[in-house]
C-alpha cells in the first residue's frame, strides 16, 4: 500500500475521499475479473432483463421492481443500448452489462472472500468503523463506448443511517481514467449534510415504487476533481461525498467491485432506504 491509513483518514475527513494504490494484487483482480467472466457467461434469458440507466429514466427505475428485488441477489443491470425491446441482445454480450448487483459479497464465494478479507476489516478497523456491516455489492462494468454516466451524487442518500456513517470500497480492477470514465468528486462536499434522499413510497396508489425527496441539486461541473487511478486502487468514498462519472466514449472498458459499510453501532438504518436486509441482518464486516 502507497499511503498508510493515518493519511487515508486525514484525507477523508478533509477532502471526502482517499485513494490507497496497491490495494490488490494483480493475482486478485484477475481473480475477481475471471468471475465477472463467468457471470456474463450466466447472464439472465432475455426475458428476465433490465436495463440500468440514472439518466433517463428515473421514473422508470423507480417503477422497477427488479431493482428492489436485486438486494438479495445477483442481478444484472443491461446498459439502455445494449437491449432491444424484447430483452435481446443488441451489442455482444461481453459489453452489454452496467452493472451486476446489489449481492455478491453475500452470495458469490470469490467476491465473498474479497469482501471480508483482512485487509478491508482492517481499513474499515482503521477509520473507526466499531461494528460494521456489508449493505450492498456491485460489479460496474463501465464497458468502452456503452459505459453510461453516473449522475452526480451522495451514497448516504440511498444508504441512510442516523447518524449518518457509510464508506463506500471501490476497487479499480482496470485502470479507471479521463478517457474512459474515472470517479469525479466535489471535494469538501460531504460536509454539508445529506442534499436529498432516496426512500420508499408510502403512497400505495402511486407507481413509483422509490422516490427522491427533492429534486438533484445543481452541483457546478467546475468542483468537481478528478480521480484517475491504476488498477488494484482503493478508493474510499465517504457517505456524504458528491461524486460522478463521465461516459464510457473510449476503447477500454473500466471495471471496478465496490460495496459499501455502515456502522451499526450506535446508529439506526432508516427504514425508507430503498435496500433493507431481507430473511437476516446485514453481513457484521468483522465477524464473517
Ligand atoms: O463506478 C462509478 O462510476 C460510480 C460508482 C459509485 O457511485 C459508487 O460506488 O458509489
Ligand atoms: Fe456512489
Amino acid at each position: 500500500m502507497t499511503i498508510g491509513y493515518n493519511l487515508a483518514t486525514y484525507l477523508i475527513e478533509r477532502d471526502g475521499y482517499a485513494v490507497i494504490e496497491n490495494f490488490l494484487s494483480q493475482s486478485e483482480i484477475d481473480e475477481l475479473k475471471n468471475e465477472a467472466e463467468k457471470l456474463i457467461k450466466n447472464m439472465p434469458e432475455e426475458s428476465n432483463r433490465a436495463v440500468f440507466n440514472t439518466v433517463e429514466s428515473e421514473a422508470k427505475q423507480n417503477k422497477d421492481q427488479y431493482f428492489l428485488d436485486s438486494s438479495d441477489k445477483i442481478s444484472y443491470f443491461y446498459e439502455a443500448g445494449a437491449l432491444g425491446p424484447n430483452g435481446e441482445l443488441l451489442v455482444d454480450p461481453s459489453v452489454s452489462l452496467n452493472k451486476i448487483g446489489h449481492a455478491l459479497h453475500e452470495l458469490n464465494p470469490v467476491f465473498r472472500k474479497l469482501t471480508f478479507c483482512e485487509q478491508v476489516k482492517e481499513t474499515a478497523f482503521q477509520l473507526g468503523f466499531q461494528e460494521p456491516a456489508v449493505v450492498q455489492s456491485m460489479y460496474i462494468f463501465k464497458n468502452p463506448g456503452i459505459g453510461s454516466e453516473v449522475i452526480a451524487h451522495q451514497d448516504a442518500s440511498y444508504l441512510y443511517t442516523e447518524p449518518v456513517k457509510v464508506i463506500g470500497f471501490w476497487i479499480a480492477l482496470e485502470d479507471a481514467t479521463l478517457e474512459n470514465g474515472c470517479l469525479w468528486f466535489a471535494r469538501g462536499s460531504h460536509k454539508g449534510g445529506v442534499h436529498r434522499r432516496y426512500i420508499r413510497n408510502h403512497d400505495k396508489k402511486s407507481d413509483q415504487l422509490l422516490v427522491y425527496t427533492t429534486p438533484s441539486p445543481y452541483y457546478q461541473k467546475s468542483s468537481f476533481l478528478a480521480a484517475p487511478v491504476p488498477k488494484g486502487s482503493l478508493v474510499l468514498i465517504h457517505g456524504q461525498v458528491v461524486h460522478h462519472s463521465e461516459p464510457n466514449k473510449s476503447q477500454k472498458s473500466r471495471h471496478a467491485y465496490t460495496f459499501h459499510i455502515i456502522e451499526t453501532k450506535n446508529t439506526k438504518y432508516s427504514e425508507n432506504n430503498w435496500l433493507q436486509p431481507k430473511n437476516k441482518p446485514f453481513a457484521k464486516l468483522y465477524e464473517n
